[in-house]
């Protein structure tokens, strides 16, 4: 029999239609749409008189610029307000399932499908978003598709698609004290470069990936698109399965045991093949921080920012300008360099899990007097579990900031904007120039190295601060 990966698994049961030569018309288990890529779609709907196929297939939450204070008021920022408002009307009119602004499960699209079960192993998922990735960590196929194609999911639930090529990236062993998952996504970015999934369905395996928490799993598929890649995902296991019981919308008794034993059949073949496939030891991963524009300049915190030796021509030049934006020369350490922003959020970071590593870290801890220390929930189900668990108080008397859900300053379509010049080391995952507003320079880092950060005012590696 064919071996097969589990990519291939999914894609096959999925396909409606195979051209020769074309793209498969591939059809969508769940579709995730949020205010700002998907007004235009519905416009285009109504203006061919065409209605949405599966509205139940269907779910919206406002989450990029949306204002996280104040939630409960009239939205001040116009263009915000219309399209929070257009997001309503919409879902209103096509009986699409809304989690509005203050609603229980309102907050990030790639937070709230999963918290709320409706992202399952096997299925397929897109929404008008790059980070949709973040779904696959349940062994989903999910990405991110253009507002032309939210408009072909509303109208067929399928979208025509070319399917990618297939790696694996295996990391075994045991991660060091102090090192997550953030650092294991940074570091595979920074080993293979931003570009370098381009083309690619990513499956990540290995005992250290099985070895974490599914909100790990997330950070990690989450970044997969920050190295060019289509999506990532990880086989579903028990840690999968214990996540997912008893959501909202995972399935109940008899229909969960059969769910399940579906899932377990979601492996990729012993001997399947893949067209590209890379070896990562755990042991060599250490906590990571990004010094330039773009995901892949990573290095250890403890390393210097790399020199130019080796380095020519247009690289050299384009090297130049990024640390020239980020106010950091070549082959100077990062350790050390003063900081004035930490930002925990985002879809990458912004889940309780990573709310407890802060808090455990900076509890009976001050956050130095040069940084503002912003905290974002990623859900509000996330923002009244820290209420819940005493973490928000330990935060607050650490000085950190606690605001509503959204997108916030990953990337400062509302007002959290890092303002010009400034130094931000942020759970989030992109770092290009002016990404949490114009001129603010972000530095990439895990839950625990931000909050090492924000004690110490400056770069600093968490292993080392008590
Ligand atoms: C606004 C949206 C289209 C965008 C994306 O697709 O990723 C955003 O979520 C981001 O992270 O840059
Ligand atoms: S949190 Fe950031 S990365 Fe995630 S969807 Fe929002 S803007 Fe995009």
């Amino acid at each position: 029999m064919e071996k097969k990966t589990l990519f291939d698994k999914i894609w096959d049961a999925h396909v409606v239609r195979s051209v020769p030569h074309g793209p498969d018309v591939f059809f969508i288990d769940k579709h995730f749409i949020h205010e700002v890529t998907s007004p235009v779609a519905f416009l285009n709907l109504e203006k061919r008189g065409v209605g949405v196929l599966y509205p139940e297939r269907t779910v919206a939450t406002p989450d990029h610029n949306v204002p996280t204070i104040d939630q409960d008021k009239t939205i001040k920022d116009k263009l915000s307000r219309m399209q929070v408002e257009r997001l309503r009307e919409n879902c209103e009119r096509h009986n699409i399932e809304l989690h509005d602004l203050g609603s229980a499960h309102h907050g990030i699209v790639h937070v709230i499908g999963p918290e709320l079960g409706i992202t399952q192993p096997g299925m397929t998922i897109v929404c008008g978003d790059s980070h949709t990735s973040t779904h696959g960590a349940f062994g989903a196929i999910a990405f991110g598709i253009g507002t032309s194609e939210v408009e072909m999911v509303f109208a067929t639930q399928c979208i025509m698609q070319v399917k990618a090529k297939k790696m694996r990236i295996t990391v075994d062993g045991e991660l060091g004290k102090g090192v997550s998952s953030k650092d294991i996504i940074l570091y595979i970015i920074a080993k293979i470069s931003a570009a370098g999934a381009t083309g690619y369905f990513v499956e990540y395996a290995g005992s250290a990936i099985r070895a974490l928490s599914m909100e790990a799993r997330m950070t990690i598929c989450n970044m997969s698109i920050e190295m060019g890649a289509r999506g990532g995902l990880i086989a579903p296991d028990e840690t999968t399965f214990n996540y997912l019981k008893g959501k909202r919308y995972s399935p109940k008794g008899e229909e969960w045991e059969k769910a399940v034993a579906e899932w377990r059949n979601l492996q990729t073949d012993e001997g399947a093949v893949f067209d590209k496939e890379y070896q990562f030891d755990a042991a060599d991963i250490e906590p990571m921080i990004t010094y330039g524009t773009n995901p892949g300049m990573g290095i250890k915190v403890k390393e210097n920012i790399p020199s130019t030796d080796g380095m020519e021509g247009s690289n050299k030049k384009s090297y130049l300008k990024s640390l020239d934006y980020m106010g950091f020369a070549p082959g100077e350490p990062i350790k050390g360099k003063k900081v004035d922003y930490v930002f925990v959020g985002s879809c990458t970071n912004g889940r309780i899990e990573d709310i407890r590593e802060v808090a455990n870290f900076v509890k009976g801890k001050k956050k130095a007097d040069n940084i503002t220390a912003w905290i974002v929930p990623g859900s509000r189900e996330v923002e009244k579990l820290a209420h819940e668990e005493g973490l928000v108080q330990i935060l607050e008397e650490a000085g950190f900031k606690l605001r509503q859900p959204g997108c916030s300053a990953c990337l400062a379509m509302n007002d959290d904007k890092i303002p010009s010049g400034m130094y931000a080391v942020s759970t989030s995952n992109r770092n290009f120039e002016g990404r949490q507003g114009p001129g603010a320079r972000t530095l990439l880092a895990s839950p625990l190295t931000v909050a090492a950060v924000a004690v110490t005012g400056e770069i600093s590696d968490p292993r080392e601060v008590f």
